[in-house]
Parts: C-alpha cells; sequence; structure tokens
C-alpha cells in the first residue's frame, strides 16, 4: 500500500518554508564585488549633492548686478578675467564688470552668482584682452546649480535589502563605500538522484538520460544569489543516497536534492528523511508541476527534495528554495513578482490543481501577454529554455481560453514583497 499524501495549499507551503528562513551575517565586500548582492543597510547621504554650488553649463560665471538694464540695443560688456575647468578653483575674484570663463561642472568662483551659457554670449578680443557681450538681464542664481539641490546630507536614498545594481552602484560610489555592506551567501549543496543519469560528457546508452536538472539548478541557486555546491549524482541505493545527503547536510546550509521523491519503489528521500530523523514540512502541495515537491527540515537546515522531472523541479526550485536563498541574502522581496496578462493561447486541459504555466510574456502595444514556452507537462524539459514567467492558472474544472486575464510569476527582475496566495482562489472567467 503506498502512502497517502496529504496536498497542501501554495501559501502553506511557503509558510511552512519560510519558518526557517535566516539572513546571512553581515559582511563587507569590495564595491567591484557588490554586483547583484543586496544592501545590508540603507545608504544615507552623508554629505551634499552636489556638494558646492557649480556650472551646469559651458560658459560665464558672472554677477548677475552687472547686466542689469542689459538688452539688444545696450548690451553689456563684461571683461573675462580667466578660463577655469571642472576640478579647478578660480584664483582670481572678479570684480564689477568681469566674468570668469567656467565649464559644466566647476564650482561656482567666489564673487559670481549667475552662470551664462557660451551661446548667450559674444566673445571679444581687444588690446590683449578677451570680453563677453551680453544683450539681456539675469537674476542672481540664473543657470546656477546649487550645493544640496539634489539630495541634502542625512536624506534616506536607498532602504536596506535593495539588490545592488548600477544606480545603486553609482550611488555607492557617491558617498565613498570602497567596501559595501551585505549579507553572506548560502552555501546550497545539490545532489542529482537517478540510476538512469548519466554525466553530461556521456554517450546516451539504453534506458538512459542526461542529468540536465543539477545544472540547471546550479544556475537557479546562483541566479538566486546562493553559492552552489554540487556534490554529484547518485545512484538510487538507499544507503549511498543517505550517506551521501547525512555527511553534506554538515557543509552546507541548505541541501537539494532532485528526484525520489515520490513513491517509486527506488524513490528513497521520503525513507532518508524518516532515518535522519528530520521533520518533514509538506511532500504533497496543490500545484502542477511539483506536486511532489517535499521540504524538511533537520536541525534547523532545511532539504529541499525537488522533483526529478525537469519542469516540476523548476518550479519547485523557484516557488520553495528560491525566497529562503533570497532572504538569506537580505532581499528585502524574495518572493516572484505577479503581474496581470492575458492569454493569447488558450489552455483548456483542466486541472484540480493550480498550475503553473512555464510560459513566455511580452508586451504587445500597452498590453502583457502570456503564453506557453512550450509543451506543457511535468517532464518536459525543452519548454524551460524559453520560460521567463510563471502563468499561474487556478484549478477547477474547465481549461481557460485565450483573452482570459491571469497571474503571471516573472522571473528574474524586481521580486514581491508577498507570495503567492492560492487560498481562496476564485478561477477568473
Ligand atoms: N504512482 C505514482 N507515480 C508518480 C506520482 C504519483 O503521485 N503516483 N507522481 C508523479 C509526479 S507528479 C512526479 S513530478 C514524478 C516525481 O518523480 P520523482 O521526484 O520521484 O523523480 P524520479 O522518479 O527520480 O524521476 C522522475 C523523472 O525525472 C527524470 N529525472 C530525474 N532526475 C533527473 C535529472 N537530474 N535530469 C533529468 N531528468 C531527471 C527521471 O528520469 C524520470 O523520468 O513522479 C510521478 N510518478
Ligand atoms: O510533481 Mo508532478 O510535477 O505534479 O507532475
Ligand atoms: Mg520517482
Amino acid at each position: 500500500m503506498i502512502e497517502k499524501r496529504q496536498a497542501i495549499s501554495i501559501y502553506d507551503a511557503i509558510a511552512r518554508v519560510m519558518k526557517y528562513k535566516v539572513e546571512g551575517d553581515i559582511e563587507w565586500v569590495d564595491i567591484d564585488d557588490a554586483d547583484n548582492r543586496y544592501l545590508a543597510e540603507p545608504i544615507r547621504a552623508d554629505h551634499d549633492i552636489p556638494p558646492f554650488d557649480r556650472s551646469p553649463l559651458d560658459g560665464y560665471a558672472i554677477k548677475a548686478e552687472d547686466t542689469d538694464g542689459a538688452g539688444r540695443e545696450n548690451p553689456v560688456k563684461l571683461e573675462v578675467i580667466e578660463t577655469i575647468g571642472a576640478g579647478e578653483v578660480a584664483s582670481k575674484i572678479p570684480e564689477r564688470g568681469q566674468a570668469v570663463r567656467v565649464m559644466t561642472g566647476t564650482l561656482l568662483p567666489e564673487g559670481t552668482d549667475t552662470i551664462v551659457m557660451f551661446e548667450l554670449a559674444r566673445e571679444q578680443e581687444h588690446d590683449g584682452k578677451s570680453y563677453i557681450q551680453i544683450t539681456r538681464s539675469f537674476s542672481p542664481g540664473d543657470y546656477v546649480s546649487f550645493r544640496g539641490e539634489e539630495t541634502e546630507k542625512g536624506q534616506a536614498l536607498v532602504e536596506r535589502g535593495k539588490c545592488i545594481d548600477a544606480g545603486v552602484k553609482a550611488l555607492l560610489a557617491t558617498f565613498g563605500y570602497k567596501r559595501v555592506p551585505v549579507r553572506k551567501r548560502p552555501i546550497v549543496g545539490i545532489y542529482a538522484t537517478g540510476t538512469e543519469l548519466l554525466d553530461v560528457d556521456e554517450p546516451l546508452e539504453s534506458g538512459k538520460i542526461r542529468n540536465s536538472n543539477s545544472y540547471m539548478v546550479t544556475t537557479q541557486v546562483r541566479q538566486a544569489g546562493g553559492i552552489p555546491k554540487y556534490y554529484g549524482k547518485l545512484m538510487d541505493d538507499f544507503d549511498t543516497c543517505f550517506n551521501a545527503v547525512s555527511k553534506s547536510l554538515e557543509e552546507v546550509d541548505v541541501l537539494i536534492t532532485t528526484g525520489g521523491v515520490s513513491v517509486g519503489d527506488f524513490d528513497y528521500l521520503p525513507r532518508i528523511y524518516e532515518k535522519l530523523g528530520a521533520d518533514v514540512l509538506f511532500n504533497k502541495i496543490a500545484m502542477r508541476p511539483g506536486s511532489v515537491t517535499t521540504a524538511a527540515a533537520y536541525n534547523g537546515k532545511l532539504l529541499f527534495g525537488l522533483s526529478g522531472n525537469p519542469s516540476a523541479c523548476f518550479v519547485g526550485f523557484e516557488l520553495y528554495a528560491r525566497p529562503w536563498v533570497q532572504t538569506y541574502i537580505g532581499s528585502s522581496k524574495p518572493y516572484l513578482q505577479r503581474v496581470k496578462a492575458t492569454m493569447t493561447k488558450e489552455f483548456l486541459k483542466p486541472n484540480p490543481f493550480t498550475r503553473f504555466i512555464r510560459s513566455k510574456t511580452r508586451f504587445e502595444g500597452d498590453c502583457l501577454t502570456v503564453e506557453p514556452a512550450g509543451l506543457d507537462k511535468s517532464q518536459v524539459v525543452t519548454s524551460l529554455a524559453h520560460t521567463n514567467a510563471l502563468a499561474v492558472l487556478p484549478g477547477g474544472s474547465r481549461g481557460y481560453e485565450t483573452g482570459t486575464k491571469v497571474d503571471a510569476l516573472l522571473l528574474g527582475g524586481e521580486g514581491s514583497t508577498e507570495p503567492l496566495d492560492d487560498r481562496n482562489v476564485k478561477k477568473e472567467r
């Protein structure tokens, strides 16, 4: 008699996993190594931006009062006493009737209060001196970029938990973070189980297939922010698998296995959890693919038993393992982002469980559309290469027609603070 498993909701399964969430310790990394890590502390402005009054233009720094009453018919003429570029400081203080030629980004010279761009000044030379003619009047402060106009010292700019992307990097550099506080990345052990599995460089033989799951999961772990530690593939032999799993558990923060979690004679993971004395958090979820996805806790560490079927394995990682890894590295948005998208292909096969269709989303005009990335079966591997989202089709007795608006979970990009909630989902018609 095979065991009867109780399917729980996706929401509850995520919650059971996240009971074991931990944040990695803070470590300081070089700014050049901080890409795609998450800020462990907020960024606050420790100085004004800009830090001094400066010229936003290539032009002339003048005193506005020198242009009082200036016009086309009565231009004012100013003597240019010096030329300075960004990074230089004027050596002379202009008197009335004098100007300094400045470049974009230059500290506003003492004694000036206005910038006149080159295009508004007629240059002249005589008696070995330079002059400009200006045919309009200016007010003090015209075209000056003032200290603190963008950001004042003390202002909170980026919250902790934000992914360090190019924009955040620019701020870190602006405020002198040679080293950046981030959270450690978890070590995620990976085993692929299955006597049928060949290595990537082995030729096919009867009854065997190449192991693709461990390569796929390794990349998923890395993209989620973890450090994958691939231990290799295991034959479906209880002692071999048990010894490997219990030994590796000591070396990792979390352990992922693929395969061997269903009810087959050689699906040993359930018995391995039992012999370990691990607490099985769930072994059936009301979803497809990935219904057999299992999680167990042992000594405060999580074990994820992902399905051997590639699509189920992929989805199981994204929904349950990814948020745990993302939380460990300090992301404030560990869950996949949910958007509404319109189906451009029908999906008529009804299913009692919520279905996650490996899909492609794209914009058609201002409409976000979603369609299956390929054949939609748990054992399918080919559609994964074209997947950028999981369309969420709540279970029910009927399928979904073209034009239906459904939720889609985006893979990659900014995540969400909230997990998918399937507890009271009604099928949308
Ligand atoms: N009687 C029942 N049989 C099955 C049930 C069930 O409820 N009752 N559930 C089915 C579902 S749903 C799934 S999903 C699979 C889960 O199987 P396992 O997680 O136990 O995985 P395996 O049996 O080891 O392998 C399944 C399938 O995947 C292939 N595989 C395994 N590892 C890899 C790998 N690393 N790379 C590529 N492909 C892999 C393997 O060859 C099998 O074809 O069980 C159903 N059965
Ligand atoms: O766990 Mo299975 O993937 O539902 O087909
Ligand atoms: Mg099996």
